[in-house]
């Protein structure tokens, strides 16, 4: 699904030739500072490497209209994003921004389940804890139902229970329908749970003190 060619990242990366593969679910592990979330932004194009190409379904990023890969490939980021109003609100809002028509409430209340978040759509969405921000952010990009999630450690802010479960459950969905997964985690376990293949990124990483 992508493939890396000599890409260089200045100060931080160096991949000469990495594939990652289209419908598994594959984990980035490394130490703090190694460039998974730099590799994750690369493959949506929200970041260009200083050298080398990025190829998308055997096209480069570079030739292909963000927006398009975007809404291909989405990304659910460290810190969540979390709008103003409510639950609800929260999730709509993802689809209204790529064009898509709104989801009943049986299936905003069927996905809050499955995140485990026992909520109302009508909530804050402010109010949440970082956690369940977290997983509502997560939420709303599989409204958008995406060919590829780049999950940069989605789970980091939950207990090890609720991070097994809510794993789980997307890993089962993931299979299901077929998609690419990308995620970053600090966590062997939880990488072992879900993983087709694993990335180390000690071994791209420009500070060879890393590995
Ligand atoms: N825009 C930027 N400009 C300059 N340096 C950057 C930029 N973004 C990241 N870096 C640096 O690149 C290195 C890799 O950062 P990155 O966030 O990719 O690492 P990471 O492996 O995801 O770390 P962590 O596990 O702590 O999230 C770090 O030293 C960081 O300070």
């Amino acid at each position: 699904m992508f493939e890396l060619k000599n890409v260089r990242v200045d100060g931080i990366l160096q991949i000469e030739q990495l594939t990652i593969p289209e419908n598994q679910f594959t984990c980035i592990l490394g130490p703090s500072g190694s460039g998974k979330s730099t590799l994750l932004r690369l493959l949506n194009d929200l970041s260009s490497p200083d050298e080398g190409e990025i190829f998308f379904k055997s096209k480069p990023v570079s030739y292909i209209d963000p927006l398009q890969l975007r809404r291909k490939v989405v990304m659910v980021s460290q810190a969540p994003v979390i709008f103003g109003g409510s639950i609800e609100d929260n999730l709509q809002i993802g689809l209204s921004f790529s064009g898509k028509e709104a989801v009943n409430a049986h299936e905003m209340e069927s996905l809050l389940k499955l995140f485990m978040l026992d909520k109302k759509l009508s909530d804050e969405a402010e109010n949440l804890s970082g956690g369940e921000k977290q997983r509502l952010s997560w939420a709303r990009a599989m409204l958008l139902d995406p060919e590829v999630y780049l999950l940069d450690e989605p789970t980091s802010a939950l207990d090890e229970e609720t991070a097994r479960t809510v794993l789980t459950r997307f890993y089962e969905y993931a299979q299901q329908n077929s998609k690419t997964v990308i995620m970053i985690t600090h966590s062997k376990e939880l990488a072992e749970l879900v993983a087709e293949q694993t990335i180390d990124m000690s071994q791209y990483s420009i500070e060879s003190g890393l590995s």
